[in-house]
C-alpha cells in the first residue's frame, strides 16, 4: 500500500499504530488479577509529565497495522482484550472493537476520555487528566474512575471528577509510580475517611510483569 491509503485507513481506525501487544494479568483497578491481552496504540498527546510510556506518543513511530491482524492475534491469547496507549480515543476504535465483539470477545479500554469516545466497550477505566478534561458522555459511560495521585491537590480533582460520574461507576486512586512511597499512606487515609473511594495499586510493577 502506498503511504496516502495506509494513512487514509489509519484515519478511519481501519488500520492503528501498534506500539505493542502482550498477554499478562491486569495490574490496575477493578479487574486487577485477571489475565487479559492488552494491545497497546500509540499515538497521545495529552501529555502527562509523569506518563510511564511516554515511547507511546509519537504515533508516526509504531507501525500501522491492519485490524484483522491485531484481531486475529489477540483471539488467540485471551478471551479478554485491554485496549490501551498512548491515547486509545485519538483514533477511531469502531472498527477494533466491531472486529473483536465478531469474535466474541470482551472489550476494555484504557482511557483518559481527552477525545470523543469511539467504540463498542465491555468496560470502561475513565483516568482524566487535568491537561485535558474528559469529553461528554464518557462519565456517564464509565464503569471505573482511576485518578492517578501525584500531590496532595490531585485529591480535589479527584473528587471534583467523581462529582461528574454516573453513579454505579467505581471510584479509585491510584499512587503515581514515582512517589508512591510518599503518596501510598495518603491515599490509605483518604480512603478510610471517605470509603466511597478504593485504592488501586500498579500490581503488576509489584509483580515484574509487563
Ligand atoms: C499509560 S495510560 C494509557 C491510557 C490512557 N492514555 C490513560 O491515560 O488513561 C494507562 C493507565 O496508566 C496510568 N498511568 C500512567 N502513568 C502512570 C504512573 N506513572 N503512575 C501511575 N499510573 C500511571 C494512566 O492514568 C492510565 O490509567
Ligand atoms: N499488567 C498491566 N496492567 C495494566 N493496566 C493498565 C495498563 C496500561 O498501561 O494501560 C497496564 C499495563 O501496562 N500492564
Ligand atoms: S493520557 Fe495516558 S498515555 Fe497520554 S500522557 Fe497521560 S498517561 Fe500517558
Ligand atoms: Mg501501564
Amino acid at each position: 500500500m502506498v503511504k496516502n491509503e495506509v494513512l487514509a485507513l489509519v484515519d478511519k481506525g481501519e488500520m492503528l499504530p501498534l506500539m505493542e501487544e502482550f498477554y499478562t494479568i491486569q495490574g490496575e483497578g477493578f479487574h486487577k488479577g485477571t489475565a487479559a491481552y492488552f494491545i497497546r496504540v500509540g499515538g497521545c498527546d495529552v501529555g502527562c509529565h509523569w506518563c510511564d510510556v511516554k515511547e507511546s506518543w509519537n504515533a508516526a513511530t509504531h507501525p500501522p497495522t491492519t485490524i484483522d491482524a491485531i484481531v486475529n492475534n489477540a483471539a488467540k491469547y485471551s478471551n479478554t482484550i485491554v485496549v490501551t496507549g498512548g491515547e486509545p480515543l485519538t483514533w477511531n476504535m469502531a472498527p477494533l472493537t466491531e472486529a473483536l465483539k465478531a469474535k466474541k470477545l470482551q472489550t476494555h479500554i484504557e482511557t483518559s476520555g481527552a477525545y470523543t469516545l469511539t467504540g463498542i466497550w465491555d468496560w470502561i477505566c475513565l483516568s482524566p487528566k487535568k491537561n485535558k478534561l474528559p469529553q461528554g458522555i464518557i462519565y456517564d459511560k464509565a464503569d471505573e474512575l482511576k485518578m492517578i495521585i501525584y500531590n496532595k491537590n490531585d485529591f480535589k480533582f479527584a473528587e471534583e471528577q467523581a462529582a461528574k460520574v454516573n453513579k454505579d461507576c467505581i471510584l479509585y486512586l491510584q499512587p503515581e509510580w514515582s512517589v508512591k512511597d510518599k503518596m501510598t499512606p495518603l491515599i490509605v487515609d483518604f480512603v478510610m475517611k471517605n470509603p466511597q473511594w478504593k485504592v488501586s495499586l500498579q500490581t503488576h510493577k509489584y509483580l515484574n510483569i509487563p
